[in-house]
């Protein structure tokens, strides 16, 4: 049992509040944003405009007859939040279950013309081209130069700070360097986490991606060196089964990501083709789970995550969301313990993720104080501080 109190879930429902503004107005952008982006039909137009006013002001509605993981969303809460305000019931659920709804609307999971096309790719291919990536992937030809320990260290930055490139977050925050005198990394547990891989290189590693695009290409170079340098035997990634969140990633990012590489010049050519190759022999292995689209904490995991997760040498989770879901929803108070609220998990487990949420926890009371005085609660859902905890 967690020695601390365990704080209430969080909901969306107080106006002025992080969570409410989500709902109220970044939900309604991303329907914008998803009608602009491709020529859907009158059909796919009326069912996102529907969208539109039910998720402002109307209740949750049920999943269609025949809708193939209908059982599925019951399982997760459904019947019990359904004619319930969209504000009222769990963030985490309210958001989750809008993505769902969005591609219901876009025909996402439909048999018809458009099964299977990812509303955000637009947004998330721009985002592949932009001149930024060729920047970051021209940055690799440096790497070399530098000894082993400084190049995984590198990489193991990139991947944290990729997760600030997030479409949805975007949508509402037009990012800035941290303010004040606080580090932008608020908690650092890197040393830690290199020591939980075995010394003699035949680990796995899990890692749960977050992002596609200019996070997830970080993601895998990381991978590709621990590969290539023997850190890890192995690694399994953990993606989504179908779009969520605006830009997590799905196998068909992990696939334009490679190609992505595979096309750059230089360094990461080179990447780009150990990826490949280490897919193609199974050393990378893609894992797609219901559950990474679930509303619900990784506490409440399925059997064989569990025991996948327990058999993993390190499981790294990724990003803002991954985080929420791994300690819990709760507006923790940032001093608690990481080990305290991931005691529950199988294996040893390590967080990066830049600050998206007002979830926090581990947090040394200097820290914390240091970040109140200069940006008030902020610094909570900013993303200009970001922070690397692990649990042995
Ligand atoms: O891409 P990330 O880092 O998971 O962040 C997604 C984030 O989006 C939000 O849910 C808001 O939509 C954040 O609070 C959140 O956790």
């Amino acid at each position: 049992m967690p020695d601390t109190p365990v704080p209430p879930v969080i909901l969306g429902d107080e106006p002025g509040s992080f969570p409410y503004g989500v709902l109220a107005e970044r939900h309604p952008a991303i329907i914008r944003q998803v009608r602009d982006a491709l020529p859907y039909g009158p059909d796919e137009r009326r069912a996102l405009d529907a969208l539109l006013k039910n998720c402002t002001e109307g209740v949750i509605e049920p999943l269609p007859d025949g809708a193939h993981d209908r059982d599925r969303w019951r399982t997760w809460g459904l019947d019990t939040y359904t004619g319930r305000s969209w504000f009222e019931v769990p963030w985490l659920w309210s958001e989750s279950y809008f993505y769902r709804q969005l591609l219901e609307a876009t025909g996402y999971f439909a048999a018809g013309p458009w099964q299977g096309i990812d509303p955000f790719r637009p947004s998330k291919l721009a985002e592949l081209a932009a001149p930024e990536t060729d920047a970051e992937l021209a940055a690799l030809d440096g790497l070399a130069e530098l000894a082993a320990d400084e190049q995984a260290e590198a990489l193991l930055h990139g991947s944290l700070w990729g997760n600030r490139a997030d479409l949805g977050f975007r949508l509402s925050d037009p990012g800035g360097p941290a303010a004040g005198t606080t580090p932008a990394l608020v908690a650092d547990a890197g040393a830690a986490l290199w020591s939980l891989l075995p010394p003699d290189g035949t680990g796995t590693l899990c890692l749960v991606a977050d992002n596609a695009g200019r996070e997830l290409v970080p993601d895998l170079l990381l991978v590709a060196r621990l590969l290539e340098e023997g850190r890890v035997e192995r690694a399994v990634l953990h993606i989504k089964p179908y779009p969520y969140y605006v830009s997590d990633a799905t196998t068909a990012d992990v696939l334009d990501a490679v190609r992505r590489l595979t096309e750059a010049p230089g360094a990461a050519a080179g990447y780009g083709r150990r990826v490949r190759d280490a897919l193609t022999d199974g050393r990378i292995r893609l894992r797609a789970h219901p559950f990474a689209c679930a509303p619900l904490g990784y506490a409440e995991m399925p059997a064989e995550l569990y025991r996948e997760f327990g058999a993993a040498d390190l499981t790294v989770f990724k990003g803002d969301l991954n985080y929420r879901r791994l300690v819990g929803d709760r507006r923790w108070p940032p001093t608690t313990p990481f080990a305290e609220v991931t005691a529950y998990f199988p294996g040893p487990v390590a967080a990066l993720r830049t600050l998206k949420s007002d979830v926090v926890t581990g947090l040394d009371a200097a820290t914390r104080d240091a970040l109140d005085a200069d940006e008030g609660q902020r610094w909570r859902t900013s993303g200009r501080h970001a922070m690397i905890q692990v649990k042995g």
